[in-house]
């Protein structure tokens, strides 16, 4: 993908750091299409799980649900997302969808995986390093849910339909560890996001 590419979305803003590429852009989705997300998300949703466990049995306390890619509300979710990014759609893994109720987390960590760590060739043997990373915000929690940037010192607040997207490697290909984030702590509310990772090479 190409950053022009993503420049030529209307209303996209890049966040000013020399440390990462970064992007977001209000309204990338509509009311009603996130209601109909968060209705699938709450339908099938189960426990989250992280690749490379450190040992901390609180640092990932969200439920996840992989959404079915025949559902209509996905499929034209992943036009969007293919208009926005230009990204092979092939790249891509399923969509996920997070929920967060009070009190729950993913604590700071990166979505690459870490090439020296134990469990990359299993995660990264066919399809390769996760490339960049899109994220929506579904709703708006009453309190808390923040994603912060750590390295930059960057906190976006959830808000309805709001895109953030991020090059988890450098121009020469390694990984960014700027691109450490923080899904912080719902303080009120519930908080409901999708997440979708792309690919160096196609998804199975
Ligand atoms: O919920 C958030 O704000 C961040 C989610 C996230 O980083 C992830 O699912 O990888
Ligand atoms: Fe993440």
């Amino acid at each position: 993908m190409t950053v022009d590419h993503l420049l030529a979305w209307p209303g996209i803003r890049r966040t000013p750091s020399p440390a990462l590429d970064l992007f977001h852009t209000r309204a990338f989705l509509d009311p009603t299409h996130c209601a109909r997300l968060i209705e699938l998300i709450d339908a099938n949703r189960h426990p989250s799980t992280i690749a490379d466990p450190n040992g901390d049995a609180y640092f990932r306390t969200s439920e996840t649900c992989d959404l079915d890619a025949e559902e209509p509300a996905v499929q034209e979710l992943e036009r969007l997302l293919h208009t926005l990014t230009g990204i092979d759609p092939h790249h891509g893994e399923p969509v996920q969808g997070q929920r967060y109720a009070v009190g729950q987390e993913f604590k700071a960590h990166t979505d690459y995986f870490e090439p020296n760590g134990t469990d990359y060739q299993q995660y990264c043997a066919l399809a390769g390093q996760r490339t960049w990373t899109a994220m929506v915000y579904l709703n708006e929690p009453q309190a808390g849910g923040g994603t912060r940037f750590k390295h930059i010192g960057k906190t976006f607040q959830p808000e309805q339909g709001k895109l953030l997207t991020w090059n988890n490697r450098l121009p020469d290909g390694r990984v960014n560890p700027a691109t450490l984030h923080h899904g912080m702590k719902v303080r009120k509310g519930l908080k409901y996001v999708i997440t979708k990772w792309y690919r160096e090479r196609p998804w199975q």
